[in-house]
């Protein structure tokens, strides 16, 4: 099955080292959410997978082949870097068919790719006038062309309306369901959260993290659980003495974290103290996202 396989990437730009010995794999029928601060080195390692930017050391293979070695690159792999690339004057259909012509493939292949896209009724229109959401749509009937099993976008939803950012999720959803290795970034985990099943975030050019969007949420963010009673001061101090970390939260609630609700309920019911609520509250992803590239933020801002 077609994959992306990225072994030791490494990127130097004089005496920076942007992209750090990287290694991950991109599977198939999955969306694999690339995830970073700005700056991070996304943009680079897609270049490198993409053949624009050679690396310093290492090396990055799609389907078990560099780039440079794929004879009909678009048939194996499309790639959404920038949607503001397309010709201005150029109509919609026009831009696709220059595309698949030059890549000797079918031309039927443009309104397959018009249709998969929804832009068959702007196929006659110049898309300089298109919003950017369409742009965007006909940057990705373009990664389609060759029918890859292969495909990465570079901050999709960037500047796009909520319609827009749906529209993109749910496609990137039923390219993976089709069995494609789908490979995304973007610099904002809550984007992630109903796109990706799987995660790679790097921080500094440098892997922080390689992992099931489940796993990461249970490993990198703790849980908290709310707690309201009458008997407020009474109950936090058993839970203080049950080894739980208490704070107060708002409006006279209690915050609990090292223990699970159910344990929680467990001593209230020991102690004969009533609740009035007992809520486990999930940690946010963005949360999780910024304590886990806390050290890379914070490098940048030192440096800048
Ligand atoms: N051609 C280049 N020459 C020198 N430095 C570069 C070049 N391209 C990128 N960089 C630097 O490499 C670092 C990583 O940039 P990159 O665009 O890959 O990050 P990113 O994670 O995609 O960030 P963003 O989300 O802001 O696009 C940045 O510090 C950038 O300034």
């Amino acid at each position: 099955m077609a994959h992306i396989d990225v072994r030791g990437l490494t990127k130097r730009y004089g005496p920076d080292t942007v992209v750090d010995d990287l290694s991950f794999t991109v599977e198939a029928g999955q969306v694999t959410g690339f995830l970073g601060p700005n700056g991070a080195g996304k943009s680079t390692t897609m270049k490198m997978i993409l053949g624009l930017a050679a690396p310093t050391e290492g090396s990055a293979t799609i389907g078990g082949r560099r780039y440079a070695d794929i004879p009909v690159p678009l048939t194996e792999v499309g790639a959404l870097l920038d949607a503001g690339a397309v010709h201005g004057g150029r109509k919609a259909y026009d831009h696709l068919l220059a595309l698949a012509v030059s890549n000797g493939l079918p031309t039927r292949r443009v309104d397959d790719a018009l249709a998969r896209t929804g832009i068959e009724a702007v196929a006659g229109k110049r898309a300089g006038g298109f919003s950017l959401g369409m742009r965007q749509r006909l940057g990705i009937a373009a990664t389609l062309l060759g029918d890859p099993q292969v495909l990465i976008f570079d901050e999709p939803v960037n500047g796009l309306d909520p319609e827009g950012i749906r529209w993109i999720r749910d496609f990137m959803r039923s390219l993976a369901g089709e069995g494609r290795a789908v490979l995304v970034s973007s610099h904002l985990m809550s984007e992630m959260a109903q796109t990706a099943d799987h995660l790679v975030v790097i921080g500094r050019g440098r892997l922080i993290a390689d992992t099931s969007m489940s796993e990461f949420l249970r490993d990198n963010g703790e849980g908290t659980v709310l707690v309201r009673t009458r008997d407020r001061d009474m109950f936090a101090l058993r839970l203080t003495d049950a080894g739980a970390d208490v704070r107060e939260g708002l409006e006279s609630s209690l915050v609990i974290s090292g223990m699970t609700a159910a344990e929680i309920g467990e001593l209230a019911s020991y102690h004969d103290v009533t609740l009035s609520e007992l809520t486990p509250q999930r940690p946010s992803l963005e949360d999780a996202f910024m304590q886990l590239t806390k050290d890379s933020v914070e490098y940048e801002g030192a440096v800048a």
